[in-house]
């Protein structure tokens, strides 16, 4: 404990709340791709409790393994970002009141709900389970499922694709995370997320601060007691995440435009071929119908992507021009290499599409699909490119 002011003081000269956080953990905290745009339950926890102090947020992007390195560096106030009260973080900080109960449990394909309900159903040796590295879900497989088949997979956004193409047969991990997966895999099944095999309280991450501590406590409590923290829970559970994939699949696309720019600048080929258009098109609508997907609508959606990866190529062509630009030396080859690419990430669309569609058409998800379609990476290229990209899809889906 310091003996200066208390913290509460700083926050409230500078007039700005820093608030750490992931950026990569669902529903709590997610980073709209690199830009400083964050969403999730807890981003809206902290925008509540700026206003609480009556001052601005300012959201720093931290990481797991930096957490506690940022947090002693000071690079921001607290945390909040689905964090868990851990003895180890208790030694250099403290924390707040729990604002959700969590704990582990399984999640496995709805057929197999009455087969995985305990532990010793689970720890058996012809039970397929599959775990993410390095963290909790690792180490309680490991405590309390020797005996089952382990299979420990890096990639947490195909993990549990895992399940349902039955390369295992159930994951165990927080029941929360259970809930949201659910949503997003219809195969899948949270089992007994109620009951937990085990229990975790997430709170916010604070300096030893008592007055500070106080404050938000009292604040919290408030939030707790009136309902909103469950409120902002249940919208974020329930927030159509699948949209990523499809924001990702526009935002891949038109960052090759830079490519294709450089391929074309070296050769002096022009921009626009629309042979290559008609073609792009035409392999887009045939493809999308095999996803029950409307000629009209694809065709929209492909022109604007075409639309606008031009735009980003004549602004670099505009600004090699000026340059006086000479040849790049690592320009990749338009036919070979680009295009076989572009044609890889138009079926990644048409996928991501199909499995977007409902959400798109639905008036009632309008400012949930603008803020998970909120920014494109490429609008570093350019922002007017970036918004042709995305215009089709935040039309109503037509
Ligand atoms: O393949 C090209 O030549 C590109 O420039 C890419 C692309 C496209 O987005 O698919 C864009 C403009 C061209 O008129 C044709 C196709």
């Amino acid at each position: 404990q310091s003996s200066s002011a208390s913290r509460l003081d700083d926050i409230s000269a500078r007039g700005v709340l820093r608030v750490g956080t992931t950026g990569d953990y669902k529903p709590f905290s997610f980073r709209i791709g690199k830009s400083n745009n964050f969403i999730g339950s807890d981003i809206e926890l902290a925008a509540s409790l700026a206003q609480a102090l009556n001052v601005k947020l300012q959201l720093v992007p931290t990481s797991w393994p930096s957490l506690m390195q940022d947090f002693s560096a000071g690079k921001f106030d607290l945390a909040i970002s689905g964090v868990s009260i851990t003895p180890e973080r208790q030694k250099v900080a403290q924390f707040s009141i729990p604002y959700l109960r969590d704990g582990k449990t399984p999640i496995a394909r709805c057929e197999n709900s009455a087969r995985f309900q305990t532990l010793a159903q689970i720890d058996q040796a012809d039970v397929r389970l599959i775990v993410n590295p390095g963290g909790t879900n690792e180490r309680f497989a490991k405590a309390n499922a020797p005996h089952a088949q382990l299979t420990v997979y890096p990639d947490n956004v195909s993990i549990f694709d895992q399940i349902v193409n039955q390369q295992a047969d159930l994951m165990i991990t927080d029941a929360i995370e259970t809930k949201l997966q659910q949503h997003l895999h219809p195969e899948l099944c949270a089992i007994h997320p109620e009951a937990p095999f085990d229990h975790s309280e997430k709170a916010i991450l604070l300096p030893r601060d008592a007055q500070l501590q106080t404050v938000i406590n009292l604040w919290l409590q408030l939030s707790i007691a009136n309902g909103s923290v469950q409120k902002a829970m249940d919208r974020w559970l329930y927030f159509p995440w699948g949209l990523e994939s499809l924001r990702r699949a526009v935002d891949e696309r038109l960052l090759l435009a830079e490519a294709v720019a450089r391929a074309k600048w070296n050769v002096q080929a022009p921009i626009e071929d629309l042979a290559r258009e008609e073609q792009v098109i035409q392999a887009a609508v045939k493809q999308g119908a095999e996803f029950n997907l409307a000629s009209n609508f694809v065709e929209s959606v492909f022109r604007a992507q075409i639309q606008a990866s031009k735009t980003v190529q004549r602004d670099l062509f505009a600004k090699w021009t000026a340059q006086h630009a000479g040849k790049f030396a690592d320009a990749p080859d338009l036919a070979k290499t680009i295009r076989p690419e572009l044609d890889r990430i138009t079926t990644q669309l048409l996928r991501s599409l199909a499995a977007n569609q409902a959400v798109l058409v639905d008036p009632a998800r309008k400012n949930e699909v603008l803020q998970a379609l909120d920014i494109l990476d490429a609008a570093e290229l350019s922002k007017t490119a970036a918004e042709q990209a995305l215009a089709p899809l935040l039309q109503g889906g037509r």
